[in-house]
């Protein structure tokens, strides 16, 4: 009788190997079954983690493609039928920051004498977004759209220079405000050089390529202590991120002049104010301010001196826009070729009558009608400059420059509009 133990251990060596063979192969296969199993669901679960990174990288970009703000034939009609010039010789102009201040104002000149543009802004938030709404919602009941992007989106620029062959460009969109650079250095480098180099390599590949108008500033003159400040004066030395990012614009534009045949004409424009201006300047704070009852802050220099801003009403930069593109001369180049020198040009577009700080206050008393609670502090060195002072004789020679409104003036027009807007009193908007 065959004990358990025998039956566990049999006494026969070769059964004991062929039942231990048996055995291994049972225990082998079970365990190759299992392993094969595991193997099977690794490379289900391998598989279903592929496909869940490819489908969600397909959501992703068509997401993108499908909520681009921009493109289809809808879209290509509106830009066409924006461009759409009403005059015999009328220019054909994409104009970018078109929902700004200066912008907004320059595209209504040029659309009511007939011109063709289509706008471009990216409509940040770096003052209220709906005040450029508002702008933008103007230029619609005036026949131009404004498209919704940036310029440093290339392929909106080409897919613009695609559908329409520009004349000019005039370049508007930018980070302003000088002491914003403090806290934001980097919206700086992406819309003024980042942003200005993308827009110039489109200009420079459009064929026919268009002739460039920008927006430089007042600020490049920095320290210079040379007044009024001549555009031959020393750049050199700007005061302000701001300022070094505008004059960093000046020789990019000079490169695309030089190597492209592009025309370049840059504008500085000096502490630009008026109607529909932008909320973060000092006249614009110090309106709110004021009529909220608030406390102004009004700076001045180390030595006491008053700051002073040779501040030049929208109208008369509006004016010495038009006439830039007006004299502008032809871009040389085609198929980023340069076939013969192009005109680069700088001017001076400001006042030439510097008003200090403390009378702009005392001139918004006025107009206000409430005595403002001012609280007097040294210049912060934030990048401030004490003063700016045009010299205009070259703009007044080659474009015809000479402003008209002086502060008292304009600012009358700008606190009209301001309480129009802002709901203050009953009145029309001076744009509408
Ligand atoms: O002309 C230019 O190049 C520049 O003009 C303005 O810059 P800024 O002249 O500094 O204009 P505001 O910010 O309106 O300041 C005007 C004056 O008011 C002073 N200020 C400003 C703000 C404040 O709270 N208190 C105050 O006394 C400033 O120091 C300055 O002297 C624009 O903001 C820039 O975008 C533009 O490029």
């Amino acid at each position: 009788m065959r004990t358990a133990t025998e039956d566990l251990f049999p006494s026969t060596p070769g059964k004991v190997k062929i039942e231990r063979t048996h055995a291994i192969n049972r225990q082998f296969h079970r365990c190759f079954a299992s392993t094969s199993t595991m193997f099977l669901w690794a490379l289900v679960l391998l598989a279903l983690t592929a496909f869940y990174l490819s489908f969600q990288s397909f959501m992703d970009s068509s997401t993108r493609y499908f909520s681009t703000p921009w493109g289809g034939l809808h879209w290509e009609k509106q830009v066409r039928a924006s461009c759409q010039t009403r005059r015999p010789g009328g220019l054909t102009v994409l104009v970018t920051g078109a929902a700004g201040f200066v912008g907004t104002h320059v595209s209504l000149a040029l659309k009511k004498r007939g011109d063709g543009l289509v706008g471009l802004d990216n409509f940040n938030s770096y003052y209220d977004p709906s005040l450029k709404k508002a702008r933008k919602a103007i230029l619609a009941r005036h026949g131009m759209f404004v498209i919704e992007g940036d310029i440093n989106d290339a392929r909106l620029l080409a897919k613009l220079f695609d559908i329409v062959a520009f004349t000019h460009v005039m370049h508007l969109a930018a980070q302003a405000g000088v002491r914003y650079a403090i806290e934001n250095p980097a919206s700086y480098v992406q819309s003024n050089v980042a942003g200005l180099v993308t827009l110039l390599e489109a200009c420079r590949s459009a064929n026919p390529q268009p002739s460039v108008v920008w927006a430089s500033s007042s600020s490049v003159y920095g320290l210079n202590e040379k007044v009024p400040f001549s555009e031959l004066d020393r750049t050199d030395r700007p005061a302000s991120l701001y300022a070094a990012t505008k004059k960093a614009g000046e020789e990019i534009t000079h490169t695309y002049n030089h190597i492209y045949g592009l025309s370049i004409t840059g504008l500085r424009f000096f502490t630009v104010y008026g109607p529909w201006g932008r909320p973060d300047m000092a006249y614009f704070s110090f309106t709110r301010n004021i009529l909220q009852g608030k406390r102004i802050t009004v700076y001045r220099g180390k030595d006491h001196t008053d700051l002073a801003r040779d501040f030049t009403y929208i109208d008369d930069i509006v004016k010495g826009c038009v006439a830039s593109l007006d004299t502008s001369g032809k871009s040389t180049g085609s198929g980023g070729k340069k076939k013969g020198p192009a005109p680069y040009r700088i001017f001076n577009l400001g006042n030439t009558s510097p008003v200090t700080v403390p009378d702009l206050v005392g001139i918004l008393e006025k107009h206000l009608k409430v005595k403002a609670k001012r609280n007097v502090v040294e210049m912060p060195g934030n990048g401030d400059v004490p003063f700016t002072h045009a010299n205009i004789s070259l703009a007044q020679k080659e474009l015809g420059y000479k402003p008209t409104t002086d502060l008292q003036t304009g600012l009358k027009k700008f606190v009209k509009w301001y309480q129009s807007y802002y709901g203050y009193h009953r009145g029309k908007a001076a744009l509408n």
